[in-house]
């Protein structure tokens, strides 16, 4: 278990933490997301023990940590993963692993769960990005950590890899039932290994929640841009139902908006068509693979965008209507002048 409490850290006069709260259940997965310079590292070294904590307290497991209570790094079970794998370069992968480790066996485990028995006596020099990196969580784990600390641990990795070994730490993590704090500048990664995401902002949390919940109910206009594609469109709001020139939909959070609100849009809640009325232009079109992106502008000035399959082709300049297709509940904001 891994609790923060009111953790403020500071460098000199940089603070660089402004008071973070955040409690990790026991093998629960948070990602810690946010714009660079937003203090993510700051709260994995503070928690790793290599910053203090200025104001707060620190709680993994039963210890107790504050700017009176400091415990060493090696004192707090910690696991870390960095981007740049820290391997031993002149050990091979198996004495990587069993590194001052008094029982090999929890090694030869997690050896065998990564997938890395048949280089268990490659030197780390000859070994891929993502063997790399297995070999760093193989180590972490194989020293049954109270806690595990990944810090930016696929930003060296290429597109391909990224995305497979997210599933690979995310599935070691859970089988190994250590909570994990997780720090990454995707928004896609943080969305999808996170149990729950953390957007941080100037050194706060902005939210944390589910990613569903942080994706679709965002608590500032800030969360809604930073996770995603986001536009707003002004709309009504009238008891927990918003109305807009493109159609109507329920409210996530009715009863605390005003009358006059901008409806946040993500492009996969607009439909795309050529037939019916037109109501608004193509300005420009992405290729994306499986989908295509398309920037609009709506006739009455308003720049949205809407994602769909990639067989609809559409010029420049092409008339369309578009309306919302979203089955679920949008947020909205007070309308910003
Ligand atoms: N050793 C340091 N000395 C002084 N200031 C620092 C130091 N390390 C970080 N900072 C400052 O603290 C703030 C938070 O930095 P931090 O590295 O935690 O942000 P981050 O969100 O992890 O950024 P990035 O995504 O770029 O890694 C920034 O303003 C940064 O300039």
């Amino acid at each position: 278990m891994l609790s923060l409490d009111g953790l403020v850290v500071r460098y000199g006069d940089t603070v660089a933490v402004r008071g973070i709260d955040l409690t990790l259940t026991d093998n629960e997965i948070v990602t810690l997301v946010g714009p660079t310079g937003c203090g993510k590292t700051t709260v994995l070294r503070a928690v790793a023990g290599l910053e203090s904590p200025g104001e707060g307290r620190i709680r993994i497991g039963g210890l107790t940590i504050d700017a009176h209570h400091p415990v060493p790094p090696e004192k707090r079970r910690t696991g870390l993963v960095f981007q740049d794998f820290a391997l031993f370069p002149h050990l091979d992968v198996y004495r990587n692993v069993t590194f001052r480790l008094r029982d090999t066996a929890p090694a030869e485990h997690w050896l065998t769960v990564l997938g890395l028995d048949a280089v268990r006596h490659a030197m780390p020099d000859t070994l891929s990005g993502g063997q790399k990196q297995r070999v760093a969580l193989a180590r972490s784990l194989a020293h049954a950590p109270a806690l595990m600390l990944l810090d930016e641990p696929l930003s060296n990795l290429d597109a391909a890899l990224k995305t497979s070994l997210r599933w690979e730490i995310r599935d070691a993590l859970k089988a190994a039932g250590v909570p994990a704090l997780w720090v990454t500048h995707d928004q896609d990664e943080a969305l999808s290994v996170g149990d729950r995401v953390g957007i941080m902002r100037d050194g706060r949390l902005e939210q944390v929640g589910p990613p569903e919940t942080c994706f679709r109910d965002p608590a500032s206009r800030f969360v809604a841009e930073f996770l995603g594609e986001a536009a707003f469109l002004p709309g009504r709001h009238a008891a927990g139902r918003l109305d807009t020139p493109l159609g109507r939909a329920s409210a996530t959070d009715g009863p605390s908006l005003p009358d006059d609100v901008d409806v946040l849009l993500r492009p996969d809640d607009l439909t795309l068509s050529t037939q019916g009325d037109h109501n608004a232009e193509v300005l420009n079109g992405r290729y994306e693979g499986e989908t295509r992106l398309y920037q609009l502008r709506l006739n009455s000035g308003t720049v949205l965008k809407a994602r769909v399959n990639h067989e609809v082709v559409l010029a420049p300049g092409t008339a369309v209507h578009t309306s919302i297709a979203a089955g679920h509940p949008l947020t909205a904001f007070p309308r910003q002048t």
